[in-house]
């Protein structure tokens, strides 16, 4: 009687017992799922399995050669807690570092190495650009800077992707380091993950970034001696003095020299960081088309700030209200000798020209 009854009080309609048995595992399956994904358990579970891409393009790394040589991924080197907060921690944009960070749908989709990457130049409009693209719902992006491909390459591969954010097939991987571009290593390094991936470079009139570098620094160190004594030898009396970072960085032609030994001139995109302020609709557009994407980022995001004096984002990506670039994104320069402008100007002259040859695009900046 007893089994009968405990038979009757588990029949559900007319189902026999044994044809439970799978609905019912079925049912537990599902409810681990859900489980794991709302603890975020399956991000820390799933993080050391290689999906087919990231493994395929494992086969195209090694360092020491830079193409065609199996290697095996390092394992992964950090533990949960310091996954999500790395020494980038401090770098991080304004804003959430990954689209939709808290949202359940955060542990769908697969991480991923970047199919597209800012690699340069230092205040060229880097984030401007970055903010902009990650409206777009096929771009997904780290916020801060992971400094991969110059600083901690030691870290290893599964290091690096662990810091993506997960996509959805279709979905474009991203991030931005500026100092990738003027980084000897980098460009084998990038080619050996990926000869596929897509390099955007944000350039902008190398005097005017110069100034632009040095007010960065200058604004973290207020004693650092005026401009001209840095850009001059001498006093500021003798030749331009290239071993001066903010001055070398915007020797472009150089620095790409290095990544066309790598890469050919169709893997690049070249963006005027000055059209970028005046016409970001424009400039984002052409950024789409190059990573093949619908038009989607147009003129209706954009507004003028006028207090800002820059274009900035009627609804950023998290947010729901306008919002500029932080302050220190487009903030005053100091004043700066005309002469010693003037001097430098002369100095980039046949470097912009051989750049301007070497991108295909004239950047006005003579
Ligand atoms: N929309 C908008 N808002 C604010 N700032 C803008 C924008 N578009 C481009 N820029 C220019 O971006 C310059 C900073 O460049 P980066 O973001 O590449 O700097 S960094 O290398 O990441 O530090 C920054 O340089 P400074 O003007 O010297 O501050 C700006 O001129």
């Amino acid at each position: 009687m007893g089994c009968d009854t405990w038979r009757s009080k588990v029949n559900f309609g007319p189902l026999k017992t044994q044809s439970k048995l799978p609905a019912f595992f079925t049912m537990v399956l599902i409810f681990t799922y859900f489980f794991y994904s709302l603890t975020g358990y399956s991000d820390y579970l799933s993080s050391p399995a290689y999906d087919p891409e990231s493994a395929t393009r494992g086969v195209e790394y090694d360092s020491q050669s830079g193409v065609g040589t199996p290697v095996r991924f390092p394992p992964h080197p950090m533990s949960r807690r310091n996954r999500t907060q790395g020494p980038w921690s401090n770098e991080l944009s304004p804003g959430s570092q990954t689209r939709g960070d808290i949202s359940i749908l955060s542990n769908a989709g697969i991480k991923r190495f970047p199919q597209a990457i800012i690699i340069g130049v230092k205040k060229g409009g880097t984030r401007a650009l970055l903010e902009f693209l990650r409206i777009h719902p096929d771009v997904r992006a780290v916020g801060s800077e992971p400094h991969f491909f110059d600083r901690f390459y030691d870290k290893g591969l599964e290091w690096y992707r662990s810091l993506m954010p997960r996509t959805l097939d279709g979905q474009i991987t991203m991030e931005k380091t500026p100092s990738y571009f003027v980084t000897r290593e980098a460009p084998q390094r990038v080619f050996a993950l990926r000869s596929q991936t897509k390099l955007i470079v944000v350039v902008r009139d190398p005097v005017t970034r110069a100034v632009s570098d040095y007010t960065q620094t200058k604004s973290k160190n207020p004693a650092l001696p005026p401009f001209q004594d840095l850009a001059f030898r001498n006093g500021s009396r003798g030749p331009v003095d290239t071993s001066w970072s903010a001055v070398r960085i915007g020797i472009y032609a150089k620095h790409l020299e290095n990544w066309l030994r790598f890469f050919p001139p169709s893997s690049f995109l070249f963006v005027s960081g000055e059209r970028l302020v005046l016409d970001p609709a424009g400039e984002v557009g052409r950024v789409q088309d190059f990573l093949g994407l619908r038009r989607i980022v147009g003129s209706k995001h954009f507004y003028f700030n006028q207090t800002k004096g820059f274009p900035c984002l009627k609804k950023p990506e998290g947010s729901s209200r306008p919002r500029c670039l932080g302050k220190s994104k487009g903030r005053p320069h100091p004043a700066i000798p005309q002469g010693a402008l003037q001097r430098l100007r002369d100095f980039y002259r046949p470097f912009n020209l051989k750049f301007y040859q070497m991108s295909g695009q004239d950047f006005g900046w003579d």
